[in-house]
């Protein structure tokens, strides 16, 4: 069965940490998505992100998308379609909003990770370390999302693999795990 492996969690919880992770040692390919926030330093088009304006933006037919700290998001069965040409195992990377739709639309196609982390206050110091600038971080710090995405979706809960990344040794040996039993 083609299955998509959902990553998600707040900002700085190591969504993208975990998807290279899955990328490098399993071999897992990224379903590239679309978003109109201008990339960060050392982000690329079509690797990261495919970096739209909002006029590209509108032209695209995505599955889903999300208004996220003021800046779009989508994914589209396409870039999905693509992904699954290469292997029957991917990952994407979603807000919780993205990823209870993928849940919703995918069933047991998408098998959600929800990362977490024990102390929330340690993402604040996660997100400065990695860079980001101090008035997008204090911006995305306050924003809905950020605070809504601390905590799993009642819709999720019972659904997903959580996975507490406090400690990223023991996170990787977790994502071994999964993908061991998924590819069973
Ligand atoms: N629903 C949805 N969320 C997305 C998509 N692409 C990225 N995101 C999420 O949008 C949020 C903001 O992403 P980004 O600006 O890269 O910030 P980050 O969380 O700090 O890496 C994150 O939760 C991403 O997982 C998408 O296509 N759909
Ligand atoms: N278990 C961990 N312990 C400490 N730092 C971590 C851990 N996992 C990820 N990080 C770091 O935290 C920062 C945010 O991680 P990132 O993967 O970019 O998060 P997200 O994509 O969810 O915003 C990065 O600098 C990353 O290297």
């Amino acid at each position: 069965m083609k299955r998509v492996l959902v990553i998600t969690g707040a900002t700085g919880s190591g969504k993208t940490t975990v998807s290279k992770y899955l990328q490098s040692k399993h071999h897992l390919p990224k379903v590239i998505t679309h978003t109109t926030r201008k990339p960060r330093e050392g982000e690329a088009d079509g690797f990261d992100y495919y970096f739209e304006t909002h006029e590209s933006m509108r032209k695209l037919t995505l599955l889903e998308q999300v208004t996220y700290d003021f800046n779009q998001y989508g994914s589209s069965m396409e870039g999905l379609d693509q992904a699954w040409e290469k292997a029957d195992l991917v990952t994407i990377v979603l807000d919780s909003k993205g990823a209870t739709t993928y849940k919703e639309v995918l069933g047991d196609q998408a098998v959600v990770i929800f990362l977490t982390v024990s102390e929330p206050d340690a993402l604040k110091e996660r997100l400065a370390n990695r860079g980001d600038e101090k008035i997008a971080l204090i911006q995305r710090i306050k924003s809905a999302e950020y605070h809504r995405d601390l905590k799993i979706p009642k819709q999720l809960d019972g659904q997903s693999k959580v996975i507490v990344n406090d400690n990223w040794n023991q996170t990787k040996q977790e994502l071994d795990r999964i993908v061991t039993e998924l590819k069973d």
